[in-house]
């Protein structure tokens, strides 16, 4: 297995807590790898630690090393700007900017530079169509973005990652504040998009990964107990831990 993101020998705290302990994972690109774990197991923590977002939290510290396509996101000459243009996330909540469509999805290109009208449509068209929102707002995309509901919103934020044209993009239990048919719709954008884009994904739920990724890695406690093809790791799990985790023993 190739990887793009080699993660090794990963440590961080929180002041005195220490929310990873000897992460070593690597993810392969063009395909979707879930974290699962119970509540506290350090699945965010990871998934913050690839686009250093944890930078912004005073007190954390990390050692051990990430590397993305070989080169170390944690060294002094990596612009973390760069760093996040190139690793795209999506949160838990909808978080779309009190702007219009249309400037929600311009906005990352336009902080890079980007001014042509004509170059801005169509990154706006293309990434809405990545997405699979475009058919629903190309009519409105003056509007509010708050207009649009839970589920549309998710994708536009969707929309708006991908507009910067990202390899990797990092969601963040991205379904659970939706509804199920909304949840059915962004997974079913996952496996349009794994073909072109790395994904990352955090999960409560299990069905959920099992579902749509490819590659499933179970945490416990900060530590990476197990990680395995989804279907192994589902129907044949290594560790008793993993085992008792899926059959709904604990968590
Ligand atoms: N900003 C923070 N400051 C201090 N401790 C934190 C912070 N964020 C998380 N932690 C602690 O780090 C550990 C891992 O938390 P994390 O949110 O990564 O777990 P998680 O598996 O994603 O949990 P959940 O599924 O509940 O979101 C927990 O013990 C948590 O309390």
């Amino acid at each position: 297995m190739e990887a793009l993101i080699e993660i090794n020998e990963l440590n961080l705290y929180y002041g005195e807590v220490r929310a990873l302990r000897n992460v070593t994972l690597g993810i392969p690109e063009r395909s979707i790898t879930a974290f699962i774990g119970p509540s506290g197991c350090g699945k965010s923590t990871l998934l913050r630690t690839l686009n250093r977002m944890n930078d912004m939290i005073p007190g954390t510290r990390i050692d051990g090393s990430i590397k993305i396509a070989g080169t170390d996101i944690y060294s002094n000459q990596v612009d973390v700007e760069t760093l996040r243009k190139r690793v795209g996330m999506v949160f838990q909540q909808p978080n779309p900017f009190p702007k219009s469509i249309y400037d929600n999805v311009a906005y990352g290109p336009r902080l890079h530079g980007i001014r042509d009208r004509k170059k801005l449509d169509e990154i706006v068209e293309a990434s809405l169509r990545s997405a699979v929102l475009w058919n629903e707002v190309q009519h409105h995309l003056k509007r509010s973005a708050f207009g649009l509901s839970g589920g549309q919103q998710q994708r536009l934020c969707i929309a708006r990652a991908l507009a910067v044209e990202p390899d990797i993009l990092l969601m963040d239990e991205a379904t659970s504040a939706l509804d199920p048919i909304s949840t059915l719709k962004i997974e079913e954008l996952t496996q349009e998009l794994k073909d072109r884009y790395t994904i990352v994904m955090v999960t409560h739920n299990m069905q959920q990964a099992a579902r749509v990724s490819q590659r499933t890695a179970f945490f416990l406690n900060g530590e990476l107990i197990e990680c395995a093809e989804t279907q192994k790791l589902f129907a044949n799990p290594s560790n008793p831990r993993t085992e008792d985790y899926i059959s709904g023993r604990f968590g």
